[in-house]
């Protein structure tokens, strides 16, 4: 790859700076630094300085407004009687505490203003410095503006009415006004309604108070005839006995208390819905425990601490949180029917209710069991909301390469073609009814009919003649085309054309496509875009003589990817044997990259890191089978849709899975040098792992029958060859001749779906995958790359039994898994802290040596011996 350009240095960086020479004597005079209005409006500093005014300012109406209700009259006479100015400037003696400022603030706002209710201002005042002070939203601000406001108008409207012709200014300017516009609109008496209907309501809304009529003594229940058939219900308290009865209090008399529970349809709502019971049938509403109210943004990702986000969030907008789907609230999964997610944005309780209707008979049931009431979807998680700024790479990052000129090929090129394939077949005897040509970016193919009675294998036998005949190289016979009913003749062009891959990328096909992975591979011979999804191929072996074009196949085939997912969608692990062929995407490591924990680098290049990386991808996989098994799915497209549906509880370790793609530059050379090692894991995941969205590219410049085993070659189903040295290579990696005819520089076979393609590979150069790593590293990432499962190697003398003097650097925080949720299993450990299965065993051990869980019971979970927190932290202690 690194052969494809050499890229330039920039021109610009060695250009002396224009101007007159400086002299190093004169010292240039330190730029001032430019401070940023946007940075000053958003510093922290800026917002407590705020915060100290904002309080203050709160304090001192407060004092002025109470010292005006003492002073008032005093103070009133010399602010009518002095001018502003002479206030101001003059010598006026007030007899507020706060001064002539502070006679004069409280006049405005008491008798100019809104009366008693200017109170109001102090509160508002208050709660702006609090949340400026601590930085985020301790008091909603938007709904106390709208509080605040119904409070001026109601009670200074109110104070002025109460208080009418009061020599103080209860009601103030606005209340008096009010006042007198809705006397003359309604009258005093209705004013008065108004003003108690309105404030009951108030009141009402505020604190729900709970009307009850006394209760009617309920008759006991008539004994049931014996012979009368008994009804579906589990307890006569429960379920009046009459349809007549199913509208009377008691039957909705306290239905929790009657602890009820069927396991028939559910319906979750609100729990506020409690007070619109009224107009619903009688029901049992019984307390879910199975319902959990968590964070909305639980971490998602073992290397993305929670507490990464959380000074994010904190700075949000009010406008961004009435967009937020607010705390996320996952369901669990209920016997038909499926409950509807029901939690309404920022519903202030932790508990939601079973609701269903109480039936009377058996017929009723059928209508009875219809929703009682909508309820409102949750809105679905958003995994990229942790990067949510993040920008997709835009196509002028790459280059055209003079792929938009039509491909035309000479016409007289192709009428010498023409004949000559018409004339070679003559001279066999093989007479043809039709002939016609489509010419492609790198080869033209004719495509013929042979008369009625020709035999095709007489035509696939004379490929070498016709070759001879064209005199060209990599002349190819397809015959007959399948589902076509021709036979096709391919002959590369004198001039070729370069597909570009941004051209590729920017064709419709590319950029509507909804698949899980597209890959942008190349174009046909007729021109059409070949785009595939790697999610479906499952997997994809490479393999081509060297400089045929592999590096630039890879590179698409990750540039296509990087241009339609997300950070948040997608994961690559990167093994580059060669050192310098992937090395570009280093850039990008904290958005796309997965490594092992403690790892510097996430491109591995060495063995020995690639057989643990490989094993630990094994892990991976079977973490991610019980997480599937444990949610029900299939895969993982169910599972993610589950899990964005908030119908997987974070918890209980569920987290949203990205999509993982294993690219192995060359793959020849690591199993050369570890052999088995590399071929166990890798077939073991190419086997197993597309279920999990695990995913390889394998790229290999020898695909001899050692490299590419029987194992490996069976669980490749798609395969892409580039130009081989032989025809056996070429039957290796495609079980078919042909790629050894192939003319190199991105000239491929595809075999996929039992189909073989012949493509131009689409071409992506060096200096335009360094654009769009740039593009994508500079911006946010997440604050280290995806970490993948621990792996130990059991040989690995490293890796061996440790003594509680050196235990392992987790085992404080494995103590506090098991002792908060009381289950000594390493299964527990394994997910919670996506160790792997060794780690997770030793971890164990080493607990049950420091006398934090019993001994191993087998497929049972270990007794936790310790069992509170106090407990573990004096043990953890007495460890030190
Ligand atoms: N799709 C393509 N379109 C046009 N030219 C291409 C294409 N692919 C490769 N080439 C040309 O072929 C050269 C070699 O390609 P590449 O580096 O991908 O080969 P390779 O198979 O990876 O070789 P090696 O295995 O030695 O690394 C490139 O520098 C480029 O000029």
């Amino acid at each position: 790859m690194s052969k494809n350009k050499l890229k330039t240095e920039k021109p610009e960086s060695k250009k002396p700076p224009k101007g007159p020479a400086t002299n190093p004597d004169v010292l240039k005079k330190d730029k001032e630094p430019e401070v940023k209005v946007k940075e000053l409006v958003k510093d922290e500093r800026t917002h407590k300085v705020l915060g100290v005014f904002f309080l203050l300012l709160s304090v001192y109406c407060f004092i002025a407004f109470t010292s005006y209700l003492f002073t008032w009259e005093d103070d009133q006479d010399k602010i009518f009687h002095y001018s502003t100015r002479e206030l101001f400037f003059g010598d006026v003696k007030v007899d507020n505490l706060l001064g002539r400022l502070g006679a004069y603030v409280s006049h405005n706002f008491f008798f100019y203003g809104v009366g008693i209710a200017a109170y109001l201002f102090c509160y508002f005042f208050f709660i702006v410095g609090v949340n400026f002070i601590v930085g985020r939203r301790v008091f909603r601000i938007w709904r106390s503006i709208k509080y605040i406001l119904f409070g001026l108008l109601f009670i200074s409207m109110t104070m002025a009415f109460v208080t009418n012709g009061h020599d103080f200014p209860w009601g103030g300017a606005m209340g008096d006004a009010l006042n007198k516009w809705m006397s003359g609109f309604v009258g005093k008496t209705g004013t008065a309604l108004l003003l108690i209907v309105v404030g009951f309501s108030w009141l009402i809304w505020k604190f729900n108070f709970d009307f009850k009529w006394p209760e009617k003594k309920i008759k006991p229940p008539k004994p049931v005839p014996a012979a009368a058939p008994a009804a579906p219900v589990a307890s006569a308290t429960a379920t009046p006995a009459a349809p007549a009865a199913t509208n009377t209090a008691p039957v909705r008399e306290d239905p929790r208390k009657n602890g009820l529970r069927d396991d028939g349809g559910v319906m979750v709502i609100p729990p506020h819905a409690e007070e619109e019971e009224e107009d619903l049938p009688p029901m049992e509403l019984v307390e879910r425990e199975d319902i959990t109210v968590i964070p909305s943004h639980a971490p998602y990702m073992p290397p993305v601490p929670a507490s990464s986000f959380t000074e994010e969030e904190d700075l949000r907008t009010e406008e961004e949180e009435a967009e937020d789907p607010g705390p996320l609230l996952y369901i669990e999964e209920t016997p038909e029917p499926p409950p509807p997610p029901a939690k309404k944005k920022g519903a202030p309780t932790e508990v939601a209710f079973e609701i269903k209707p109480t039936y009377q008979d058996e017929e009723d049931e059928v209508e009875e069991i219809a929703p009682v009431r909508p309820v409102e979807p949750v809105d679905p998680y958003d995994p990229s909301l942790d990067l949510r700024d993040y920008k997709f790479p835009t196509l002028d990052l790459l280059e055209n390469h003079n792929a938009d000129k039509v491909i035309v090929q000479d016409t007289t090129e192709l009428e010498k073609n023409k004949n000559q394939i018409i004339d070679t077949l003559k001279n066999y005897d093989i007479s043809i009814q039709k002939i016609s040509a489509t010419v492609g970016p790198t080869v033209t193919l004719y495509e013929i009919v042979p008369a009625a009675g020709v035999r095709i294998s007489r035509i696939k036998n004379l490929e070498d003649d016709i070759a001879l005949s064209l005199s060209a190289l990599g002349i190819r016979i397809i015959a007959p085309i399948p589902g076509k009913g021709t036979i096709g003749i391919e002959v590369p062009n004198v001039k070729k054309t370069i597909v570009s891959l941004k051209n590729m990328l920017a064709s419709e096909k590319f950029q509507s496509s909804t698949m899980d992975l597209p890959i942008a591979i190349g174009k046909k011979i007729d021109n059409e875009n070949f785009i595939a999804d790697l999610a479906k191929m499952p997997h994809l072996l490479m393999a081509g003589a060297t400089g045929q074009g592999k590096s630039v196949g890879i590179n698409t085939l990750l540039v296509s990817l990087l241009y339609k997912k997300h950070p948040s969608q997608l994961k690559f692990v990167l093994v580059d044997p060669k050192k310098v062929e992937l090395s570009l995407y280093k850039l990008i490591e904290k958005h796309f990259l997965a490594k092992l924990p403690g790892e510097d680098d996430a491109i591995i290049t060495d063995t020995k890191k690639v057989i643990h990386t490989l094993n630990a991808l094994c892990i991976e996989m079977d973490l991610r089978y019980d997480l599937l098994k444990e949610a029900g799915t299939r895969n993982i497209r169910e599972y993610n849709g589950k899990f964005t549906q908030r119908r997987l509880n974070p918890l209980k370790g569920h987290r949203y899975l990205p999509f993982i793609v294993l690219v192995v530059d060359e793959f020849a050379d690591l199993i050369m040098t570890a052999g088995k090692e590399v071929e166990m894991p890798i077939a073991r995941l190419a086997q197993l792992a597309r279920a999990v969205g695990i995913h390889l590219i394998i790229a290999t410049q020898r695909p001899s029958v050692n490299i590419i085993t029987g194992t490996i070659k069976a669980n490749f189903p798609a395969r892409v060859a580039f130009k081989v040295s032989s025809k056996i290579d070429s039957r290796t990696i495609l079980d078919i001749g042909g790629a050894e005819q192939l003319i190199g520089q991105g000239d491929m076979l595809v075999s996929f779906n039992g189909e073989l393609v012949r493509l131009q590979c689409a071409f992506v150069d060096t200096p335009e995958v360094e654009n769009v790593a740039e593009f994508i590293g500079n911006q946010k990432g997440y604050p280290d790359a995806f970490l993948l499962p621990e792996y130990v190697d059991d040989k690995d003398p490293d890796g061996r039994e440790l003594s509680i003097a050196d235990r392992d650097p987790l085992f404080e925080e494995a103590a506090q898994v098991i002792v908060t949720a009381q289950q000594g299993s390493t299964s527990l450990l394994q997910r919670r802290m996506k160790l792997g299965y060794n780690r997770a065993g030793r971890l164990m051990d080493q607990l049950e040596a420091a006398n934090i869980v019993g001994p191993n019971m087998g497929s049972k979970a270990r007794d936790v011996l310790v069992k509170t927190e106090s407990e573990l932290n004096e043990i953890l202690n007495n460890l030190l």
